[in-house]
């Protein structure tokens, strides 16, 4: 899994050989140290290049044997060998140099990378740390504060940057293993006392105390309850505070706390999950591999709202050409002086030139004849999109995709109006679409694979995590939503606070707990989407609707005028209109206490456990429903949503992930009895999915599918 080769006369030549990325399994590993081994022992090799096969130096340690009984030999050894040796080893960094890649690009004596290469050490977001000496030696490469962000954070540089920062010593647009040779070929003799990077001291800021204790609250804040970071923090301390041998040692402790822990299990899931999710299936039989995207250039985007406008820049940052349409003049002038705000500080923040130039904007509709793909994102009203997809249908290249943004209504009712129901999709982007990650792709019953195809590729180009989903109200995202808000809403009612519903959840690791969110998106927007189902009743306050329980709650607030932040108050009292600063408001307590005292509710002390167990578990129990009614593919595609849409912790793997490490039969048990106290709560009552997983013996969440696929009775 590693072949030394002898080039120039003089230069022993390592590959690593494991595709597709080059990681260090115990074959890859083994392979080191008998190449090495041979290398230095040989009088005829001078000096060494290690490289990988393929133009990929080494993604890192092989996250697949993480789960399993770990053999072979071990990675710091290996990496101190080759510090230690007394020929100059080069490293020949193309590709990628991640996690344990670039700490053995660390071990060598020079590095030599590609402008374009990454590099990094990512084992954060695996709930890791870089524990195979990336701790200790980069401090001591490039500085505490430089390392602590990349190894807290995990981002990646380019070649390019990491020649600013000093971790590399040339970067080359050539060919980085001959650029590598040639260097090799020009030290030898040179002493290497200077480049054995554990040797040298580490600099640190001066009141050192104060920097970690500063650094730590920093890292405490934003880890929302992930252990990795702040290990990280621990491990860099230990750096610049101890020799290298004894900061080893740390690094060592500190890892093995990591290692076995559910938080590590969850964020590996999440990686493996990201890839899976991108190899999508439908229940009609298209797949991934078999359907071919159609090659898009230029895209149209009608309605330029703030959905429309987000996806207009996700759509130049990406390359492509955009024709952007708003039929109100004002509302046009105003959206194309935001689009360009929103491009300028992008092109700053990335470091990169503006890519305004190819954006059309018009007020006719007519402007999008010649496009090959349409993104519609007008408001979200049936019979405005329907008029709309019959227009487009028309006036449209015959082959031209039609995709709506809406959040919940009938795609399948939408491609009906048109002439090709095949073409139709949607794609449901997330606010600001710009940033946001995710992307739900929606087919309907007749639309094609390649349809499907290449609204997926296209929002991948787009730096988005799409997800194939079916079609059915809400999606998967907005249909898990409703139980887990209707719940935090109910708790209300029986007693608690927004503020202790909130906690929880946040407590949890969610960034803001539903109340904190339904102020930030505005309450009115859930308030439209209940009015358009009937469920409201001006001035009412039955709490029973539709034949099921129904708070009407966050009717009232509407009611009162009270639509979260945007009017400074909602939930929680604001110091003006637009504040972001959440306050207990006394009057939601008081308004609270006088409708309990008239619907006859007495309230009652919950905690977070009742909080976390009835939100958390009712969204879980749809997302089984929505797993049996194979509008997801599978548990991966639920949990990318909710990771990379509804800031569900990373950390927890997602809810269907969060839900196999409580115990499927501690998930059904609980709603089980939460649905005994509440027998008006619907979405309370154990999905059928879940008892049949639980009656298999709660199989690995890697089993589901299996499950699901199974043919079973509904008895
Ligand atoms: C940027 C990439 C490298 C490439 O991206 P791209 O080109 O888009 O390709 P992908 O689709 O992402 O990947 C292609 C396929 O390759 C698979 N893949 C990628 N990387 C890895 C990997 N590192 N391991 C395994 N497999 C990998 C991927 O799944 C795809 O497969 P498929 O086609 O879908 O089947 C990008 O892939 C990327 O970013 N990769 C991850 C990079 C990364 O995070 N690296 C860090 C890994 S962790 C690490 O290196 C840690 C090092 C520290 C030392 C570890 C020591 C461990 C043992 C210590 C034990 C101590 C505990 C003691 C406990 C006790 O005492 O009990």
């Amino acid at each position: 899994m590693a072949a030394l080769t002898r080039v120039s006369g003089s230069v022993g030549l390592i590959s690593l050989l494991n595709p597709p990325v080059n990681a260090l399994s115990a074959a890859v590993r083994q392979g080191i140290v008998d190449t090495v081994r041979r290398a230095v022992s040989d009088p005829q090799v001078k000096s060494v290049v290690i490289c990988g096969q393929n133009g990929v130096f080494c993604g890192g340690a092989d996250i697949k044997e993480f789960g399993g009984h770990m053999s072979g030999p071990p990675l710091v050894p290996i990496f101190n060998t080759i510090e230690a040796a007394d020929k100059p080893v080069v490293a020949a960094i193309e590709g990628s140099a991640l996690g344990g890649g670039l700490e053995l690009a660390l071990a060598c004596h020079y590095r030599i990378t590609q402008s374009k290469a990454r590099l990094g050490l990512p084992e954060v977001s695996l709930g890791l740390l870089p524990a195979a000496g990336g701790t200790q030696r980069l401090p001591r490469l490039i500085g505490v504060p430089a390392a602590l962000d990349l190894i807290t954070t995990g981002r990646h540089l380019t070649g390019a940057e990491a020649l600013k920062l000093g971790i590399v010593d040339q970067v080359t647009d050539q060919n980085t293993v001959e650029a590598a040779v040639k260097f090799a070929l020009s030290i030898v003799g040179q002493s290497l006392e200077s480049r054995r990077i554990s040797t040298l001291p580490c600099p640190c800021p001066a009141d050192i105390d104060a920097f970690f204790e500063g650094v730590m609250q920093r890292v405490k804040k934003s880890a929302h309850g992930a252990i990795a970071p702040v290990a990280c923090v621990q491990a860099v301390q230990a750096a610049a505070t101890l020799p290298f041998t004894q900061g080893m040692q740390r690094e060592q402790e500190l890892m093995a706390t990591l290692f076995g822990s559910g938080q590590a299990r969850a964020l590996q899931y999440c990686f493996f999950s990201q890839r899976v999710v991108s190899k999508w299936s439908s229940p009609s039989g298209s797949r991934w591999d078999t359907s071919k995207p159609k090659p898009v250039t230029k895209v149209g985007v009608i309605g330029l709202g703030t959905m429309g406008r987000g996806i207009t820049v996700a759509l130049a940052l990406a390359g492509l050409s955009v024709v952007a349409v708003e039929t109100q003049q004002q509302q046009m002038m105003a959206a194309q002086h935001a689009v360009s705000g929103m491009l300028e500080r992008t092109a700053r923040r990335r470091g990169v030139s503006l890519v305004g130039d190819q954006i059309r904007y018009s007020v006719e509709l007519e402007a999008v004849a010649d496009v090959e793909l349409v993104i519609e994102a007008v408001f979200e009203d049936m019979a405005l999109k329907e008029k709309l997809f019959k227009q487009l249908s028309t006036l449209c290249k015959a082959d031209t995709l039609l995709c709506s943004n809406t959040s919940s209504l009938d795609i399948d009712h939408l491609a009906s109006q048109t002439h090709s129901p095949q073409l139709v999709v949607g794609m449901h982007f997330f606010a600001p679409a710009h940033v946001m990650k995710l992307l739900e792709v929606v087919y309907g019953p007749r639309s094609a694979p390649q349809a499907v195809a290449t609204a997926m590729e296209l929002g991948k180009r787009m730096g988005k995590v799409s997800v194939a989903v079916g079609n059915c109200s809400g999606f998967v995202g907005n249909r898990m939503l409703m139980p887990y808000v209707e719940e935090a809403s109910f708790l209300v009612e029986e007693g608690a606070s927004p503020e202790i519903v909130d906690r929880a959840l946040e407590e949890f690791g969610f960034p803001m707990g539903v109340f904190r969110m339904s102020d930030l998106s505005g309450l009115d927007v859930g308030w439209k989407v209940r009015k358009a189902r009937g469920l409201v009743e001006p001035g009412q306050m039955s709490r029973v609707r539709q034949g099921r329980r129904y708070s009407p709650l966050g009717d009232l607030l509407c009611e009162q005028g009270r639509f979260g932040q945007k009017t400074g108050r909602g939930w929680y009292l604001y110091d003006s209109a637009g504040s972001r600063e959440a306050q207990p408001d006394p009057w939601l307590q008081s308004f609270l206490e006088e409708y309990r005292a008239r619907q006859g509710l007495v309230s009652r002390r919950i905690d977070s456990q009742e909080v976390l167990e009835r939100c958390l578990y009712a969204l879980i129990n749809e997302g089984f429903n929505i797993l049996q009614e194979g509008i997801a593919a599978g548990p991966e595609d639920i949990d990318m949503i909710y990771v990379f849409g509804y800031g569900f912790p990373r950390h927890r793997g997602g809810p269907m992930f969060y839900a196999s490490q409580v115990g499927l039969a501690q998930v059904l048990q609980r709603l089980e009895h939460y649905q005994q106290l509440h027998p008006d709560i619907p979405h309370l009552r154990p999905s059928s999915l879940l008892r049949r997983l639980v009656s298999s013996g709660s199989p690995r969440i890697q089993r589901w599918r299996e499950i699901i696929r199974m043919p079973h009775s509904s008895l």
